[in-house]
């Protein structure tokens, strides 16, 4: 038995499409365009591949968009400043700082800086609380990514039990939570396992849903998986570079040995990957739908 694909490009496309949809109304009914303001501090060739993509995916939707491309020694006065002024810019209905940022700025601080209703990344302190208490607001383009997959591939959450491993404060700390919640959200029976879990094996092998968010390259294996199960993995490890210089990536999962037992995995490059971007733009359009009372 080989599992199904969950392809996270075509989902992506089939989400872009209708915004594309949204997008035009917008602006042929209201005269309004989404603005999106991105910000990277280095030159860390992994954040720029993502932030090219974004403002690619902006491009092709329509969506006005800003860079703000930052030396590495930019202080963090300076870009608290950027970040107030992306604030008053009414052109702007979504900010996004790229992270990590370099150690000698607090990313917190920064990322508690933007306004929550353009906080298109779902990081903030007041975007987070609406989450976990079920109120609307921004939801984290990762984690939201994963829920849709979930939903338009129609795997069954009610009452699963749903394993994660890892617990980021972008990944799998929000996406614990959303897949509990009962209203409008997956209603399992989650379990987050971490550096500090003992026999992390014995608690994947139980999950009909497997979650891998730890950045460690084909870790969860065949053996650690349930058959049939679904397994998502939001892994993006660099092994290496193709002879032209491109990143060759792996996920966490060992997809080749994983999906002769899983009954459907994500791929990588290709899965959750591109929900993160595209969720990005919805979230960029639920803000400017806010910002003009349309929301
Ligand atoms: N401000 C943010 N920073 C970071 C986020 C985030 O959501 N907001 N998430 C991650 C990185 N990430 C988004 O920026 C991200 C990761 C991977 C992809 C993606 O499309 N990956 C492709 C392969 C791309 C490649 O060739 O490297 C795939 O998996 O198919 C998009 C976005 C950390 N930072």
């Amino acid at each position: 038995m080989t599992a199904r694909i969950i392809s996270g490009t075509e989902i992506a496309q089939k989400i872009r499409e209708e915004l594309k949809e949204e997008i035009d109304l917008l602006k042929s009914r209201h005269g309004i365009t989404p603005g999106l303001a991105t910000v990277i501090v280095g030159d860390d060739p992994a954040s720029q591949t993502y932030v090219s993509s974004k403002i690619k995916s902006c491009q092709a939707l329509g969506i006005f968009s800003t860079n703000y491309p930052l030396h590495e020694s930019t202080s963090e006065k300076e870009l608290l400043y950027l970040v107030k002024t992306l604030n008053d810019d009414p052109t702007i209905n979504g900010i996004l700082v790229q992270v990590p940022l370099p150690k000698h700025i607090n990313e917190n601080k920064v990322l508690t800086a933007i306004h929550p209703d353009k906080d298109v990344d779902g990081f903030h302190p007041v975007n987070i609380g609406r989450m976990v208490i079920g109120e609307q607001g921004l939801l984290p383009c990762t984690p939201a990514g994963i829920q849709q997959m979930l939903m338009r591939s129609h795997v069954e959450t009610n009452g699963a039990e749903v394993v994660i491993v890892g617990r980021s404060n972008i990944v799998g700390k929000p996406i614990a939570n959303m897949l509990m919640q009962k209203a409008g959200g997956a209603n399992a029976t989650v379990t987050v396992c971490h550096s500090a879990t003992r026999d992390i094996a014995s608690h994947t092998r139980r999950a009909d849903i497997l979650i891998s968010a730890i950045g460690k390259p084909r870790f969860i294996t065949a053996d650690m998986v349930k058959p049939g199960a679904t397994v998502i993995d939001v892994g993006t490890n660099e092994i290496g570079k193709t002879p032209a210089g491109k990143r060759i990536l792996c996920g966490d999962v060992d997809f080749d040995n994983v999906k002769t037992v899983a009954g459907a995995i994500t791929p990588v490059p290709g899965g959750v990957g591109p929900m993160t971007i595209v969720i990005l733009m919805a979230n960029t359009v639920k803000a400017a739908k806010l910002a003009h009372g349309l929301q």
